[in-house]
């Protein structure tokens, strides 16, 4: 894996084996010895995180709803599924973000359609 890799090449333990660099931990995990670039990639990654733990929030409410949608309509006689509106969606993504987008839509609709 490559965060082994760049763990195993981490300066902490080379650069400060008494621990009393406040920054040396920070260090091995950053992939960098520099202490400064150590603690700007500390703080970009709490960011990152917050990031992350907010697209999961709503990639998970995204699929409820979408679930929810497809449970309302078949309970009303209709189709699981509308892919005229599937086909916006991936559109939409393409245009936002190109390939990347439309392999990004595809993921989001199959979570919102649980199994099939
Ligand atoms: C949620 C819906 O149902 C299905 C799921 C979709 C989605 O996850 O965005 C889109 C179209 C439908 O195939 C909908 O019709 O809006």
């Amino acid at each position: 894996m490559m965060t082994d890799v760049a763990e195993q090449s981490g300066g902490a333990v080379r650069n400060d084996p008494a621990g009393t660099d406040p920054t040396g931990a920070a260090t091995a995990r950053t992939g960098t010895d520099d202490s400064a670039a150590a603690e700007r990639i500390v703080a970009i990654r709490k960011r990152i995180d917050e990031i992350d733990r907010t697209i999961i929030e709503l990639w998970q409410e995204r699929a409820a709803l979408s679930q929810e949608v497809g449970a309302t309509r078949m309970a009303s006689g209709g189709t699981r599924l509308v892919l005229s509106r599937e086909r916006e969606i991936l559109e939409r993504f393409r245009e936002a973000l190109g390939a990347d987008g439309t392999q990004l839509a595809l993921l989001l609709l199959r979570a919102g359609r649980g199994p099939l």
